[in-house]
């Protein structure tokens, strides 16, 4: 899915939510345990319940990888399930790879190709040569972490470096990366305060922000100095939406919390 057509469905759908497939076996209904595939039960019944309110999944790898075999077939069949029930879903593999460059062309090979994401999360902590196998796939996103949600995000992302953080010397040097608008950035939303700076490097690009919810970042600040007139957001939310209630009735509450993201998002829409 091209960005064009990603901002197409956001106006359509009066949302940018991307709702996150952090999938825990110890923190799903227990009932569900008794399932063939729990883990890929939960994330039907949630995405059954949710798709009408949001553009986006994004299934964090590492809670598949957590269970080994049994969580990759879980997270191929998601996928596939996403791609045939709702095909103008986006899809998110959320895997922060990134390696030289030989590796890299794998890691891009296993969530392109063979998993069939939309966009993988990347890291750019070792550089261009790290970054381009997953940018040659250019009718696929690459979203590089730029300012993360976490606290530790502090540790260097934002150390001076030249008179300059260390987060907007990545994002100025990886747009000239790209030729292709096939790169994203992730900024988390609760550092919303840092996208007014951010937006002045790149205007255009979109942002996933995850850190909404369950870290504490408020979609509006993230609104007020993130968005621009084509959005140009993903926000995301996990353990609020997909936890909300451990009853048999989960995904229908888990329905309803993303239909309230998704109310407060089409007013932000209305003010563009
Ligand atoms: O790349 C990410 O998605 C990501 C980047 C970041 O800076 N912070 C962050 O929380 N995430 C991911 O976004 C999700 C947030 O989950 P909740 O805090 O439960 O909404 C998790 O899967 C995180 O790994």
């Amino acid at each position: 899915m091209t960005s064009k057509e990603l901002t197409q469905q956001i106006f359509k759908k009066k949302s940018f939510l991307c709702v996150g497939l952090d999938t825990d076996l110890d923190r799903i209904p227990t009932y569900l345990l008794s399932e063939e595939d729990p883990v890929f039960s939960f994330n039907k019944a949630i995405i059954d319940a949710t798709h009408k309110y949001c553009v986006a999944y994004k299934p964090n790898i590492a809670f598949y990888e957590a269970i080994g075999v049994d969580g990759w077939k879980a997270l191929k069949k998601t996928v596939d399930y996403l791609h045939s029930e709702y095909p103008e879903i986006y899809t998110i593999a959320d895997a922060k790879r990134g390696d030289i460059g030989n590796t890299s062309r794998m890691y891009a090979k296993a969530f392109f190709e063979d998993l069939g994401f939309d966009s993988v999360t990347v890291a750019p902590y070792m550089g261009k040569d790290s970054v381009e196998p997953f940018l040659e796939f250019t009718n696929k996103h690459t979203i590089l972490l730029a300012l993360t949600s976490n606290e530790g995000a502090y540790d260097f992302q934002t150390l001076q470096t030249d008179n300059e953080e260390l987060y907007k010397q990545v994002i100025k040097t990886s747009k000239g990366w790209n030729n292709s608008e096939n790169l994203m950035y992730v900024v988390g939303a609760t550092k919303a305060e840092y996208l007014a700076d951010i937006r002045k490097i790149i205007p255009e690009n979109f942002l996933l922000v995850p850190g909404v919810g369950a870290q504490g970042g408020s979609l509006e600040e993230v609104c007020k100095y993130g968005i621009t007139k084509n959005v140009g957001l993903l926000v995301n939310s996990s353990r609020k939406i997909i936890y909300a209630s451990d009853s048999s009735n989960f995904a229908e509450i888990a329905g309803a919390k993303a239909e309230a993201l998704q109310i407060q998002m089409a007013q932000e829409l209305e003010k563009l």
